[in-house]
């Protein structure tokens, strides 16, 4: 049986709920996955940060209601977050970062990333800064060190787009999608037709841990856009950069605007697309639409995400699921994992014939 030593960098919602899986789920996994994980360091902004060579005991760490600085109780603690040496040193195989997105530079997550698999470790992640900025460096430098850089998570939470598109889909020739990438911005929405007012139903989806630290950016489009470069890049073989796709949000919409949709027999949606364009060149958009109740997105409520992909051999595929939320983004850390248990497996196989 194998056992995966993660660390654990943010303890926010995400990684907290896998952390409460693994409290629960690891006898399971060792049965069906066949490996089991074993958590040896966190380190969190507001936490702190510990290691802890022989493992912390999930279910004390979800259940312990540290305070600020709280992990410095704890034997091989500190008060302060020691990112850069928890991820050099720690005695993990998989660094798991879910710290916040930050739509401008991907930092410090970019680095939290190029630090770990500099020291040969895998990264998971469903923090979409670092994969919308700065995937081709860091795929590169997990190739060269011969690890893994997962990132299932980083767009419709543990609903499968991106795995699902490039292995399932493979040789079905993407050539666009459009979706609802965005679980808040949807949930706000639903929530405003209900009658409620935009700032109550942010602080909602606040309270249900969809939205962002800053929920700005998923009122204002900069989500979806991260969204939006991460896919097209992946599947369209693009390289487009955030500041390159035109993008407006949900906050312009007014009571009215929702109200006069509804008798029109349409409703506002957040759009995120792409498309690849006659002279190879790829353009995304962020906008918000008013699409006619027969549309096959328009139906799709609350956190719940949906993509179209428009393909050239099965025409449009369209995948629907979960697109934020703790526990259903913490399943996207373990897909990935999954995903490179699996490729190990494989290679020591081919390794042994
Ligand atoms: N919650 C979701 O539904 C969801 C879905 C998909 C992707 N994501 C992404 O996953 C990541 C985590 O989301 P979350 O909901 O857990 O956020 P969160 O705000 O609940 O938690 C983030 C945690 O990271 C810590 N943190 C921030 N900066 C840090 C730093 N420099 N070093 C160490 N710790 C730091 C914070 O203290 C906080 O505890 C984000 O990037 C988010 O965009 C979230
Ligand atoms: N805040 C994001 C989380 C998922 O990336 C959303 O609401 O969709």
């Amino acid at each position: 049986m194998t056992i995966y030593n993660i660390a654990l960098i943010g303890f926010g919602g995400v990684n907290r709920a896998l952390a409460e899986l693994i409290a629960t789920k690891n006898p399971l996994w060792e049965r069906d996955l066949g490996f089991r994980l074993n958590i040896v360091a966190v380190s969190d902004l507001h936490l702190g940060s510990v290691i802890s060579p022989n493992g912390l005991d999930a279910r004390t760490l979800v259940e312990a209601n540290f305070a600020k600085g709280g992990f410095g109780q704890l034997s091989g603690g500190s008060a302060e977050a020691d990112n850069e040496t928890i991820i050099k040193t720690a005695p993990a195989d998989i660094i798991v970062e879910a710290t916040f997105t930050n739509p401008k530079d991907g930092e410090p997550a970019v680095s939290h990333c190029r630090w770990a698999l500099q020291a040969g470790k895998h990264v998971v992640t469903t923090n979409k800064g670092p994969v919308a900025i700065a995937a081709a460096e860091l795929k590169a430098l997990a190739r060269a060190n011969g690890v893994h850089f997962e990132y299932e998570g980083s767009v419709m939470s543990g609903t499968p787009v991106i795995r699902m598109a490039e292995k399932t889909l493979a040789g079905a020739e993407v050539k666009g999608f459009e979706g609802i990438l965005n679980g808040t911005s949807n949930f706000v929405l639903g929530r405003m037709e209900a009658g409620l007012d935009f700032a109550t139903a942010v602080r909602e989806a606040q309270a249900l841990g969809y939205a962002e630290a800053d929920p700005t950016a998923d009122v204002e489009g900069f989500d979806v856009r991260l969204k939006v470069v991460i896919l097209a890049n992946e599947l369209l073989g693009a390289s487009l950069r955030p500041e390159e796709v035109a993008c407006t949000g949900i906050s312009g919409l007014s009571p009215s605007d929702i109200e006069t949709a509804a008798t029109a027999n349409s409703r506002w949606k957040l759009i995120g697309s792409a498309v690849r364009n006659a002279d190879g060149t790829v353009t995304g958009s962020v906008s918000s639409k008013q699409l006619p109740l027969e549309h096959p997105l328009a139906s799709v409520n609350g956190a719940t995400n949906a993509i179209s992909l428009n393909t050239e051999l099965l025409g449009s595929v369209t995948i629907t699921g979960p697109g934020a939320g703790r526990i259903e983004t913490a399943y996207a850390l373990l897909s990935d994992i999954v995903a490179i248990h699996n490729a190990r497996a494989a290679t020591a196989t081919k390794e042994a014939a």
